[in-house]
């Protein structure tokens, strides 16, 4: 069995690793960290957990965690996470990181969006841990940047026109719109009840997200060519979900069929992408509590520009089931085990 740490269990993704690995066959979770909650078992603090889960939440210290266990899920804010990863690695332990912390390759880049990088010198190393993009890297792997909830719905979605060179890198526009567990458990005015309920508003306009650069670097890679987007994520009342309605001009002559069948294609070996068929587009119900990212695809001729529409669930694929997925691939499971469940609907 593979011990594994959660760091940051108290909060919702820390959470959504502990409900999905207690369905997967080999891993044990040996420790679970809360600084506000130090102390208290964390099914006090989360009642799902109930007879399931009631280990107690211990303060983050590195070498008591680093003697527990073999791999460590970092699911701390960033600027928190690499605090603690380097410690980590040089206790020689493998770490899958939720945070953005190691997503940017270039350091200046990462500064200009965040703040100074506090270990550059394991950027290099990191690799990001989209799966349908690098599966053979993360199997190698030591340290997973764990991709935005964001950047996983448009990347996604994108990488069959981008590989084969069938849209115009300078007319993407990607409008996602997230259900406020994205946002964290932390408390803040934003989440609040009131300004979230029957309300729907977009935020980050005009390139001001962060996810922004991280989307940019991995649509770049996939075109071979630096490309820019305009992305604009929206707050939307309800609880998980990311909905992203992506648009681009094609460069050449090109049918729904033809696109509906590209992404069959591309995606047919794929465990957790569902390209749909022709007039099919997704819905967050969907796929909630699933580690499936749903996938709809159109010409829209009158305007010659194609339309993508991608579904995920932000905490599963957006974040703690693509984290157990690279989990797996770096220990050696199988891709999918603990993340057969189907979603919950209604
Ligand atoms: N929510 C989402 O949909 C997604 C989140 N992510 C990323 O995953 C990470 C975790 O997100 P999420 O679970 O939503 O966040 P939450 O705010 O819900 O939880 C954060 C966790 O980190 C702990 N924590 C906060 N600050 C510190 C600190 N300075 N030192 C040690 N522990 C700390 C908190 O513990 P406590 O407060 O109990 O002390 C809590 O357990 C973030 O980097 C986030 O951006 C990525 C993709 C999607
Ligand atoms: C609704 C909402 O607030 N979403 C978060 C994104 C969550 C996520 O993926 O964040 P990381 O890059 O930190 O991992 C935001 O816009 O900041």
């Amino acid at each position: 069995m593979l011990n594994v740490a959660i760091v940051g269990a108290s909060g919702y993704t820390g959470l959504e690793l502990i409900r999905l690995l207690d369905r997967h066959p080999g891993v044990v979770i040996s420790c679970v960290t809360s600084e506000q909650s130090a102390g208290k078992r964390i099914s006090e603090i989360f009642p799902t957990l109930r007879g399931r889960c009631d280990l107690i939440l211990e303060p983050l210290d590195p070498a008591a965690i680093t003697a527990k266990a073999d791999l460590i899920f970092t699911a701390l804010p960033h600027q928190a996470a690499m605090k603690v990863v380097p410690d980590f690695l040089a206790a020689g332990k493998k770490v899958v990181d939720l945070s953005a912390d190691y997503r940017l390759h270039d350091p200046a880049v990462y500064g200009a969006w965040y703040e100074p990088h506090l270990n550059p010198e394991l950027l290099p190393e990191a690799i990001f841990g989209l799966p349908e993009l690098r599966r053979e890297s993360i199997k190698q792997a030591r340290l997973v940047a764990n991709p935005g909830c964001y950047p996983t719905s448009v990347i996604l979605g994108l990488k069959p026109l981008l590989e084969n060179g069938l849209i115009d890198i300078t007319t993407i526009i990607a409008d996602s719109k997230s259900g406020t567990s994205g946002a964290g458990r932390s408390a803040k005015v934003d989440s609040l009840y009131c300004e979230v309920n029957d309300s729907f508003k977009a935020y980050g306009v005009g390139g001001a997200h962060r996810h922004t650069p991280e989307i940019e670097q991995e649509l770049s890679e996939l075109a071979g060519k630096l490309v820019t987007i305009t992305f604009t994520p929206h707050l939307v009342p309800m609880d998980r979900g990311i909905l992203s309605t992506i648009y681009a001009t094609p460069t050449r002559t090109v049918t729904t069929d033809e696109l509906v069948a590209l992404y069959a294609d591309t995606y047919k070996d794929e465990p957790f992408v569902r390209p749909l068929a022709k007039g099919q587009f997704p819905a967050t119900a969907f796929v909630r509590g699933s580690n499936f990212c749903d996938i709809g695809i159109t010409l829209d001729s009158r305007a010659n520009r194609i339309v993508v529409v991608s579904a995920i669930d932000n905490l599963v694929k957006g974040a703690s089931g693509q984290a157990i997925q690279n989990m797996n691939l770096i220990s050696g499971f199988s891709e999918t085990a603990g993340l057969e469940g189907l979603a919950i609907f209604p």
